[in-house]
């Protein structure tokens, strides 16, 4: 990755709990345009880091380090500072849209408050709620936006949770395993609509968000992302562009990520 600022500069990002750092000292770059996978195994740190960039850490957690947004800190801000530039900036995707989502609130009622907190007017809000929900691939917005988050399927649910990170017209999309909790036919549906909506398809199109995508698959990173970052045990231990890691890892943690995906086949299609 060049010299150049980027979007997200994560410098010596550290998460500790009790003294004990379980994110180590991480440096993270993504430049406008970059879909950057963060993979390691189970327990990495791959999580916390995502948190912590999205300032969503749990209570107990200590956070150190730079994380710079378009250039300004994040890291110390007062709350509200903070939530403005969530509400613009940083949106995230997390695995488990049942949990993320509230049970007792009807869909529209939920993709309504990223939308008023952008400032969109009430009387726009039902065809910016269509829209998002079009983009995301659900036609049956009628049906869908009055119901619960209970009467959809696992797959429209985890669609209106990305409807609602991009209710935000974010500039970088956080998307921590999106698709660990769905069926494989539909893990492919919704790994391809975010490649759609992370890529420049049309020139004329307005940039979309940049992606940092969470995974402990290295098959799908490498269908869907344009740079890898490998995480061990809370630190860095290899990164660069996709293609290059793939055909020539040069850590051998990476090679057993690499074999792994080998042993289980050849990677998911998802264009
Ligand atoms: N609230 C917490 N208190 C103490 N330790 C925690 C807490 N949350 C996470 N950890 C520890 O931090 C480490 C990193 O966790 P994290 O969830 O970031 O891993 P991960 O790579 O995302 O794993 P997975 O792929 O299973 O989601 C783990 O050892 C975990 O046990």
């Amino acid at each position: 990755m060049s010299n150049a600022p980027s979007l997200l500069e994560v410098d010596q990002l550290s998460v500790s709990f009790d003294n004990k750092a379980v994110v180590d000292r991480v440096d993270l770059r993504i430049d406008a345009g970059a879909r950057v996978g963060l993979i390691g195994e189970s327990g990495s740190g791959k999580s916390l880091t995502a948190a912590a960039i999205a300032d969503i850490t749990p209570p107990g957690a200590e956070v150190t380090g730079s994380v710079r947004h378009e250039g300004r800190e994040l890291v110390g801000l007062h709350n509200r500072a903070r939530h403005r530039l969530r509400s613009g900036g940083i949106a995230l995707v997390s695995q488990d849209a049942l949990t993320a989502l509230n049970p007792l609130v009807r869909v529209e009622d939920q993709l309504a408050i990223p939308l008023r907190r952008r400032g969109v007017a009430r009387r726009r809000c039902a065809a910016e709620q269509r829209d998002l929900l079009a983009s995301v691939g659900l036609d049956d917005a009628e049906r869908l936006l009055r119901g619960y988050p209970g009467q959809l399927s696992g797959g429209q649910r985890q669609r209106v949770l990305l409807a609602m990170a991009l209710a935000t017209q974010p500039s970088l999309l956080l998307a921590d395993e999106p698709t660990t909790a769905l069926d494989p036919t539909v893990q492919a549906e919704v790994l391809a609509l975010l490649r759609a909506l992370t890529t420049a398809e049309q020139p004329a199109a307005a940039q979309p968000p940049s992606l940092l995508f969470i995974s402990h698959d290295l098959a799908v990173v490498a269908q869907l992302c344009t740079h890898v970052v490998v995480l061990r045990a809370g630190r860095v231990v290899e990164r660069g562009p996709v293609s290059e890691i793939i055909a020539a890892p040069k850590h051998s943690y990476t090679r057993e990520l690499l074999e792994a995906t080998r042993s289980i086949g050849m990677p998911q299609e998802v264009s």
